[in-house]
């Protein structure tokens, strides 16, 4: 099954969205997720000049071979430009096998490892009430897991926080990069209010998530953890950035909060002290931005050994590919986590029409061959790209800090 075709397909149905098909002389095409919020053009210029070129000719069922020539011969290895565009070419090569094979991608990877892949949810509100007003809605709706993000009092804008009450939340709201001011002393002091008030209305058994977005000090982090153990957080995400990995030791020692990190990271040499040492408990780097399939496959397994479980990211700033993939990946991965899950907006399901389906807060990956998940390229057309930048953070005297 020959590559004859590969193109990049850009559009911005609400927000941009960057997709790989791969065409073969056999009729069959595959699709990759290739998004990288705020830097999506220099994938594009990855992919266009250095990627596809070298793709023609190939066999689309070598997917390890091409993978390997991809990365080895890259010879500036790693970063989320690369291995974000590696992973592209890798979902659309799985996704036209299991095409060829005439099955659903999870029966490729190795058949179900359970019927459903539980789910979570975002409820935001600018204060407590309207977190909670959130959870309510997700609760009716069947979740199971919610994560809880929410105004701080005295912190203008914080993360995961719509500007406006009842909008969506989308960070990549400007050309250039908008600049928020941070404040950790009012974030610490007010946050456990946050899970105090959803433990007092929904009880313990509710499953609740929390991102502090890479914006604490280690033994910050530490303190925090130790804050909420009272309330059971399914886990704490992203405590501190984890560039040093051996930092997370410090947070252990503090607290016995789960701890998840990864969505940023993409290759098994980010977390690979982190698994090891057991200085997590779930890793969250998904299938868009670690180099696709078979290399996210390589981290997972590496993960089961010291039972550390996935927890990928879903933002909406990766696609209905990357989500059908990854749901295929779920329902087949042994130490399957759970799954992050922010609802596209309609405009964005209609150029990507797909087979997943969410029940009662849980989704089904579906049972067409491949990843389920198509795009609709005379749709796509009519939203051109523009360009939108991810914010950045400064202390209130102006240090430049983490978003
Ligand atoms: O856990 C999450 O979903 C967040 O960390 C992301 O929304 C993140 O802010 C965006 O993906 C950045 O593009
Ligand atoms: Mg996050």
């Amino acid at each position: 099954m020959k590559i004859v075709e590969a193109r990049v397909i850009v559009t911005c149905p609400g927000r941009n969205l960057v997709t790989l098909k791969i065409v073969t002389d056999e009729g069959l095409y595959g699709i990759g997720d290739a998004t990288l919020n705020g830097r999506e053009l220099a994938v594009v210029a990855y992919l266009e000049e250095h990627v596809l070129p070298a793709l023609i000719g190939r066999d689309a069922h070598r997917i390890e071979d091409i993978w390997q020539y991809l990365y080895r011969g890259a010879y500036w290895r790693r970063g989320p430009v690369t291995m974000t565009a590696i992973a592209a070419v890798d979902v659309a090569l799985w996704d036209l096998k299991a095409k060829a094979a005439n099955m659903p991608l999870y029966q490729l990877l190795g058949g179900k490892s359970r019927e459903r892949v539980m789910v979570y949810g975002h409820a935001t509100g600018k204060d407590i009430e309207g977190c909670l007003d959130e959870v309510a809605r997700h609760v009716e709706l069947g979740y199971k897991a919610v994560r809880v993000q929410c105004g701080v009092p005295g912190i203008a804008t914080t993360y995961g926080v719509a500007k406006r009450s009842g909008e969506r939340y989308e960070p990549a709201d400007s050309d250039l990069p908008a600049e928020h001011v941070w404040d950790t002393a009012k974030y610490l002091n007010y946050v456990p209010k946050l899970f105090a008030a959803v433990r007092g209305r929904f009880g313990d058994d509710l499953h609740i998530l929390h991102d502090v977005h890479h914006r604490l000090t280690p033994i910050e982090a530490g303190r925090l953890g130790k804050a909420v153990e009272p309330y059971n957080l399914f886990w704490l995400e992203d405590c501190t950035p984890a560039e040093n990995q051996q930092s997370f030791r410090l947070i252990r020692q503090h607290t016995t909060t789960p701890l998840a990190v990864g969505e940023v990271f993409n290759s098994i040499h980010d977390c690979r002290e982190l698994i090891q040492e057991q200085l997590i408990d779930y890793i969250r780097t998904t299938l868009v931005h670690a180099g696709g399939i078979t290399h996210v496959r390589r981290i997972a397994d590496f993960a089961a050994l010291f039972q550390v479980r996935t927890g990928f990211h879903g933002a909406t700033d990766l696609s209905p590919v990357c989500m059908g993939a990854a749901l295929h990946f779920d329902t087949w991965v042994p130490n399957f986590g759970i799954q992050e899950h922010m609802p596209h907006e309609d405009r964005i399901d209609e150029v990507f029409p797909h087979a997943y389906r969410f029940e009662d807060g849980h989704f089904t990956p579906g049972e067409t061959p491949g990843h389920g998940v198509d795009i609709d390229e005379d749709l796509a057309r009519q939203y051109p790209y523009k360009r939108a930048s991810l914010p950045v953070n400064r202390l209130e005297d102006g240090t430049l800090w983490h978003w």
